[in-house]
């Protein structure tokens, strides 16, 4: 095994843009539309994985919104969070913070206590079983109105202890985190960590107004910085964290080329920067799949895979004793590894 392979397989990395319907695979697809007794517009999952060429986001999120219509009862949530559990214990991944899409769900009348029940009771398992951490954050779909956002923030009340942040996602193109505001500010109130994407699609005034107007922790994606060298500088020196996600950008055609993939670039002007899935049952892998896709096509160096490790544990919501204990961890391993 390469030192590369060694590093993304051995060292303990944490997960930080991970969206739970977004894990759901062909398969649980058909098995679970056969269970809910729900007919799709695919016969098999080979014929429903043989759709996945997206152009865009919207093709994209068009396929990912209609499948997660065989999400149905507790067990649906249940089933897919524990899959997505199994697989973080594959790829050493110690720490994961999920995002789910309620609004996806409340839409077809499955209700906000059958989707945030399902979900915790798999993370509250992994914790004890798999000794898995986790976070859970709430996304708001950006392409419903806000009116929709404030609804939800309220359907969550009862459930807020179980939920650390809130998000921002959907079609990001015409649907600036300015239209927001109000339901950002809520959630900062109540002490909830709030991220959003911005910066995938959208132009890089999305980044500058996640900060300023929605007053992030954390950017999602970002990668349109590079467009920006006055907020590549400010992003650096705030230690802003961008979630980045190599694989989906390569399949949703932000870049054409993994070897374009500016992530190397960024980490090495100081931005903190680390590797996640987004949407793992759609776009080719889970998260060691993404780092292997960027050592294949960017040829990093040892002292770079472990600073996106270390990336990956900085920005992450875990406590500060976690932090230092992970990053110990992390130190240790690398020297065995680069020792040998
Ligand atoms: O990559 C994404 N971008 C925006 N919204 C999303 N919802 C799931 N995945 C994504
Ligand atoms: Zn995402």
């Amino acid at each position: 095994m390469s030192v590369l392979e060694q590093l993304i397989t051995k060292l303990p990395k944490t997960e930080l843009h991970l969206h739970i319907e977004g894990t759901l695979e062909p398969e649980m697809v058909m098995a679970l539309a056969a269970r809910n007794g729900i007919s799709m517009p695919y016969a098999t999952s080979q014929e429903l994985a043989a759709k996945y060429e997206f152009g865009n986001l919207q093709e994209f999120l068009d396929l990912y919104y209609q499948a997660t219509a065989v999400l149905v009862v507790e067990q649906d949530f249940y089933d897919l969070t524990w899959a997505y559990l199994l697989r973080c214990q594959e790829d050493n991944v110690v720490h994961t913070e999920i995002f789910f899409d309620p609004q996806s769900h409340t839409d077809r009348g499955v209700s906000f206590e059958t989707v945030v029940k399902g979900i915790t009771r798999a993370l509250e398992d992994a914790r004890e079983k798999l000794n898995i951490e986790s976070k859970l954050i709430m996304c708001f779909l950006r392409h419903l109105p806000e009116s929709s956002a404030l609804a939800t923030w309220e359907e969550a009340q009862p459930w807020l202890s179980l939920i650390d942040g809130v998000g921002l996602d959907s079609s990001e193109r015409d649907f600036p985190p300015s239209l927001f505001e109000r339901v950002f500010a809520k959630a900062r109130e109540k002490g909830l960590k709030v991220v959003a994407h911005a910066g995938e699609e959208g132009p890089s005034d999305y980044i500058v107004q996640a900060l300023d107007l929605l007053q992030v922790d954390r950017i999602d994606h970002g990668v349109r910085i590079t467009e920006d060298d006055a907020l590549m500088d400010r992003v650096a020196q705030e230690k802003v964290a961008l979630t980045v996600c190599p694989l989906s950008n390569t399949k949703l055609c932000v870049y054409d080329d993994m070897a374009k993939h500016p992530i190397f670039t960024l980490l090495d002007r100081g931005l903190r920067v680390m590797v996640n899935s987004d949407d793992p049952a759609y776009f080719g892998g889970y998260v060691n799949e993404n780092y292997r896709a960027l050592v294949t096509s960017l040829n990093p160096s040892s002292e770079q895979i472990i600073q996106l490790v270390r990336n990956s544990i900085l920005a992450s919501f875990m406590s500060d004793e976690l932090k230092a204990h992970w990053l110990e961890e992390v130190s240790k391993t690398a020297e065995q590894v680069l020792g040998e």
